[in-house]
Order: C-alpha cells, then structure tokens, then sequence
C-alpha cells in the first residue's frame, strides 16, 4: 500500500521544525515507517542548491527554478521511492512554500508557479499539509531570539513575510481538505493536542 505524504509549512518561525520530530515519532508509534526530510534539500545535490537559495542573491525566476530543480532531484531520489515502498514520508515545506515565497513574498506570477508544478510533479501532491501559522510578530520575536545568522528570506521585511503568510491563507483556502492551519501561536502543549488531533484524523 503506497504510503501517504506530510508537508509542515508556515512563515519561518511558525514553529515547523520544532515539532517536526514529534509528528515523525507519533507516525512511527502508530506503525509507520518514517521518512523525514525538507527542502529545498533532502538530496546531496539539493542540499548544495539550498546554499546558494538562502544565502546568494538572484533573480527570483531563478530562485524559483532552482527550488523546483532541487524539488525534481528530490522527489526522484527520496519522495517518490520512499511512497511507492509504502513508507510516509514527512517534508518540512513543500510546493506550497513555493506560492508562498516565490509568488506571495517575491510577485512571481502563480501562473508561472503552476507551470512549474504541472512539469515537475503532476501526479504528486501532498496527502495532508500542516500549516503552522502565527502573527507576524510572534514570528519575528521568535527568529530574533533564535542564536543564529539570518538567510536570505529571513532577512526580508515585514511586509515581505506579510506577503508570505497571505499567501498561505490564500492556499489554505483553495485547498481546506489538504491544508489544515495548525495555531503556531499557542503553547507548545496546546500545538501538540492540535496536532494529535490533526494525525488522527488523517491516520483512521
Ligand atoms: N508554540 C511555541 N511556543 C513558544 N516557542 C515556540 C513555539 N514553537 C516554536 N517555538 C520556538 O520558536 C523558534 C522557531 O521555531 P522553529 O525553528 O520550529 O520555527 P520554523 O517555523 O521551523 O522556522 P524556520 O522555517 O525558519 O526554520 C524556536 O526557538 C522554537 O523553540
Ligand atoms: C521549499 C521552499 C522554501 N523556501 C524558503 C522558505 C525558507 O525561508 C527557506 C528554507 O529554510 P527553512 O529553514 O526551511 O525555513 O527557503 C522558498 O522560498 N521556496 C520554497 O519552495
């Protein structure tokens, strides 16, 4: 039985990656084998695009074409054998991050977005996706508590990441059965509860 495909999305600060490793323990708890992994990345050639994407200036035609690069190797090398074994499979951002961050953040028009999807994976898409989401300056006193140099898309302005989040409601409202919008703001006990709820519902 072919296996079912989680991505975790959310303006960077959400609170994604802190809860990531739960969700892949409480699957494997339940019996499933897990592939966890992200993106851009999760390959060895992806993970070398992903240096360049958060950290050297480009066009954004290019960053867009080189997240979706990284996503054909990835998806090639990792999503797709991993699904067809029958294993699940749990990406820290996905497409969604892509409408995201290349349309909503940067203005790419999403008919070109699409172009992308439709060549790179047309016969793919996420079983389920957990979008993390926050107010904008919760977000942004979390990354300025974090001890650690910002990238590229962290360096944006307000209005940039403002941009982002839009963009995910707006995705999150044309795709309500796919995307869940998980409370990021709330204590990390109360994401949990939201979360197992989530699974649950997803694992029956
Ligand atoms: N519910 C929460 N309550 C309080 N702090 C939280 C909560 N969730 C995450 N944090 C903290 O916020 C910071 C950012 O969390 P995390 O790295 O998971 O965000 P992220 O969405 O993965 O961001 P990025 O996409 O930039 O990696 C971390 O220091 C984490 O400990
Ligand atoms: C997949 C994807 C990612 N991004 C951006 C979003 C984040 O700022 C970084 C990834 O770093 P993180 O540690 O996972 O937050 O890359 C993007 O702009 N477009 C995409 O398709």
């Amino acid at each position: 039985m072919r296996g079912k495909f989680i991505t975790l999305e959310g303006i960077d600060g959400a609170g994604k990656s802190t809860h990531h490793a739960w969700l892949v323990a409480e699957l494997q708890r339940r019996g499933h084998t897990v592939v966890q992994t992200r993106e851009p990345g999760g390959t060895p050639l992806g993970e070398k695009l992903r240096e360049l994407l958060l950290h050297e200036p480009m066009h954004l035609e290019t960053e867009a074409l080189l997240m979706f690069a990284a996503r054909r190797e990835h998806l090639a090398q990792v999503i797709e054998p991993a699904l067809a074994r029958g294993d699940w499979v749990v990406c820290d951002r996905f497409t969604d991050a892509s409408y995201a961050y290349q349309g909503g953040g940067r203005g790419l028009p999403w008919a070109k977005l699409q172009a992308l999807e439709q060549w790179v994976h047309p016969h793919v898409s996420p079983d389920l996706t957990l979008l993390f989401d926050v107010p904008l300056e919760v977000a942004q006193a979390r990354m300025a508590a974090a001890a650690r140099e910002a990238d590229r898309f962290e360096q944006e302005k307000m209005d940039f990441h403002a941009r982002v989040r839009a963009a995910y409601h707006a995705r999150a409202a044309d795709e309500p059965a796919r995307i869940r919008v998980i409370d990021g703001s709330r204590t990390l006990d109360q994401v949990k509860t939201q979360l197992e709820e989530t699974i649950a519902s997803v694992c029956s």
